[in-house]
């Protein structure tokens, strides 16, 4: 396992937080806010509906002692029947964070929660109410009245508008921190886990804070975001053209950025030559506008590697456009292709309306059409639409971790059954110690990949199939042998329902859960270990460890891996 930074310091929160939350076990989950977070039962959300009802007399009570920490709202709210308008101001204090890296809050006296996009803990603040959600309300900062602890100085400047990073100016040690508790709260409140049950590890940190992400896209824009300070500076046509992130809410404003501080230096120079020229009337290029559907440039994506021989960067760069005229794109590609680690220069043409950066044609501007990444010893050919993790460097903690988990013998006598494969990553790093390994995946890009990278790496005992895991029947099982180890490692919405059944009706002696949706992951590991009542459907596993990963330093994205054991 890769040693945890985390002092006592860290350890003394745990275990504060879990007695806390041993206190706080039966009261409102955060987690839940959210309902479109965690897809439940029907009769386990009415179950939860009923608890809620019954919660909020003990949440006040919480609130009331509370009281000297959090002052009264502005609008001086304090009756048990609260319930906040549209428009309506609050003052608030921010307490932590939950989905998707929103600061919580509660109204005093009430306990009523309220969420707030980029409110950070311990921040004072007035905010809007924009919306109300079942038993919250959502509101926007209009104003800070004293800064969140853990405060430093984001060394981006975009920090403050960009979507990505939400939490540069918090310290590092406190996201750490945030993250942490997010994950146990969820294992309480979601996965039904008691603090006995969970042998949850210190988050294991990112050691790379910045310039960790190995593949960025980058949208082009006819109408630039503006922070309202700079609206009066607003222009017209050319000047209003953008290229950068969307704006967090604005599917058709981008806000304009010359670097980001997440991607590597030899991406930025590509993003800074483009920004210098593509603007330039002679050029003719216009920006696709997502709105009128009319214009040539749609995004552009930037994606680094590294040469497997010399270790060396090496640097995909892929136009995505409305129609394929390499023409128009011949002096961007004049231009990039000077810097040394350019080494493919890729157009994906996509004619569709919808705002997807994968194209119906794909063309070779320059160079290769492949770069490539090595991981755990293999190397990987990574196509322009090729998922592969986007950070490399805490790719290889995370897959050590998981291997760790996956605890082969190593004399190659065991069955790895490897669910949402992807490239074949995981499977194939493991495949070394297994005697084979069983790989699925819907995306068929994906699967070929997987293959391709299985005979790059002289790897014959993988065997890679497309298929939706959503859609498993009574046959899935019949093509393989049962496995010894089971590693799931699905996209944000978690198992489905029929997956989960055949891994109980299975069986295998191990499973290996790594999940980037903490609160999907608690939902799944709770049905794996306590069944599903309602469904006479009855868990069989334990989960014997949890170990959070920040693979994304300053985004809310939170990864973790869970070892389950057959009981
Ligand atoms: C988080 S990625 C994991 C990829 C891979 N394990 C890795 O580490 O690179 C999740 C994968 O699940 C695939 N996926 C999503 N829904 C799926 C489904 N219903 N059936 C099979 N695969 C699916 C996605 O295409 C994606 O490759």
């Amino acid at each position: 396992m890769a040693a945890p930074m985390h002092s006592f310091r860290h350890l003394t929160i745990i275990h504060s937080q879990f007695h806390r939350l041993q206190k706080l076990q039966k009261f409102h989950s955060l987690a839940s806010l959210d309902p479109s977070s965690v897809t439940q039962y029907p009769e386990r959300q009415q179950q939860r509906r009923q608890e809620t009802g019954l919660k909020t007399q003990e949440n006040r009570v919480i609130n009331k002692n509370k009281k000297d920490s959090i002052e009264s709202n502005v609008d001086n709210n304090s009756f048990s029947s609260f319930f906040p308008k549209r428009g309506q101001t609050l003052e608030l204090v921010c307490e932590s964070l939950a989905f998707k890296g929103k600061g919580v809050c509660k109204v005093a006296d009430t306990g009523f929660v309220v969420l707030c996009d980029r409110a950070l803990p311990g921040e004072r603040f007035i905010g809007r109410v924009t919306r109300r959600k079942g038993s919250y309300a959502e509101v926007t900062k209009v104003k800070t009245m004293s800064p969140h602890w853990d405060i430093i100085d984001a060394p981006c400047e975009y920090a403050s508008y960009c979507g990505g990073c939400k939490t540069q100016n918090l310290s590092y040690e406190a996201q750490l921190r945030a993250k942490e508790q997010q994950v146990l709260e969820l294992m309480i409140h979601v996965g039904k886990f008691s603090l006995e049950d969970v042998d949850m590890k210190s988050i294991v940190p990112c050691d790379i804070k910045f310039h960790y992400r190995n593949k960025m896209e980058f949208s082009f824009g006819s109408k630039k975001w503006l922070p309202r300070e700079l609206l009066e500076e607003k222009q017209d046509g050319i000047e209003n053209y953008a290229l950068g992130l969307h704006a967090p809410g604005f599917f058709d404003k981008v806000l304009n950025v010359d670097k980001c501080l997440l991607q590597s230096e030899p991406a930025n120079m590509v993003l800074a030559i483009i920004q210098d020229v593509w603007r330039d009337p002679q050029l003719g290029l216009t920006p696709y506008d997502v709105k009128s559907h009319v214009g040539f440039l749609k995004h552009l994506m930037l994606r680094t590697g590294r040469n497997a021989k010399t270790g060396l960067h090496e640097l995909m760069v892929n136009f995505v456009t409305s129609s394929y005229k390499p023409q128009m794109l011949k002096p961007l590609v004049e231009k990039i292709s000077t810097i040394p680690e350019v080494v493919s220069i890729m157009n994906n043409v996509n004619s569709s309306v919808g705002n997807t950066s994968v194209g119906e044609e794909e063309y070779t501007l320059y160079g290769k059409s492949t770069i490539t990444e090595t991981l755990r010893g293999l190397t990987f050919q990574i196509s322009a639409n090729s998922f592969f993790q986007t950070n490399t460097h805490q790719a290889e903690v995370l897959y050590k971790l998981i291997e760790d988990c996956a605890g082969l013998g190593g004399d190659n006598s065991e069955i790895v059954l490897d669910l949402f494969c992807g490239t074949g990553t995981i499977g194939l790093t493991l495949s070394k110690r297994a005697k084979h390994v069983y790989g699925y995946e819907i995306v068929p890009q994906a699967i070929s990949d997987a293959c391709r990278n299985a005979e790059l790496n002289g790897i014959t005992n993988a065997t890679f199939v497309q298929g939706d895991l959503n859609k498993v029947g009574e046959s899935f099982g019949n093509n393989f042998p049962k496995p010894d180890v089971v590693i799931s490692d699905p996209n944000r919405p978690g198992m489905h329902m029929k997956l989960i059944k055949f891994l109980l009706k299975l069986k295998a002696p191990r499973i290996v859960y790594v999940s980037c949706n903490p609160a999907t992951c608690a939902r799944d590991l709770d049905y794996l270990c306590h069944g599903v009542k309602e469904q006479n459907i009855e868990g069989c596993y334990k989960l014997k460890s949890l170990q959070p990963v920040d693979m994304f330093p300053h985004t809310p994205h939170i990864e973790c891996v869970c070892l389950l054991e057959l009981r």
